[in-house]
């Protein structure tokens, strides 16, 4: 599976916005948005899932801290379809991680109590086609 997006070094404060705009591959599975301080140590692993971990068509959630997976929140929506442009907006504050993507916005708590992402990592059948911080 090819390496996916990761940037690193980053400062983005409460109420500044992460735009990861790209397409869902015709054939995914499945693909993540990772955010936090390192691959380690996540605020929000977002994983929307087409058909895999026995998940189908469905968007689950975690954190990750010293390298350990949190307790899985599964949403409701799935707003995603294969081969579907998108453009998903993650921002947060010392309470919650939104995620807003075309129709529907996603919370989850801010566990770790992050006051800054300095890791981004877009995984899986996802073609990122630009990054934005705002
Ligand atoms: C019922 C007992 C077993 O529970 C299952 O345990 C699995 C292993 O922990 C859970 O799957 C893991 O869930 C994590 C979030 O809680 C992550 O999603 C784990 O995947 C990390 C990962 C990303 N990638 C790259 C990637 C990302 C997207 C698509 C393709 C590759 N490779 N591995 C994924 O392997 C899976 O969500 C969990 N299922 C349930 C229902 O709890």
């Amino acid at each position: 599976m090819e390496q996916g997006l990761v940037v690193t070094q980053l400062d983005v404060q409460p109420g500044e916005c992460v735009k990861v705009k790209g397409k869902i591959s015709s054939d995914a599975k499945g693909f993540s948005v990772n955010v936090g301080k390192d691959s380690g140590t996540l605020m929000l692993h977002f994983n929307p899932r087409f058909d895999c971990h026995g998940d189908v068509n469905t968007v689950v959630c975690n954190s990750k801290e010293d390298g350990m997976w949190g307790e899985e929140d599964r949403k409701a929506d799935f707003p995603f379809q294969h081969g579907d442009k998108v453009e998903i907006c993650i921002s947060f504050d010392a309470a919650e991680v939104k995620v807003k993507v075309p129709e529907v916005e996603f919370e989850f708590p801010n566990r770790l109590g992050m006051e800054k992402i300095q890791y981004l990592a877009v995984e899986g059948d996802f073609k990122v086609k630009a990054i934005k911080f705002s």
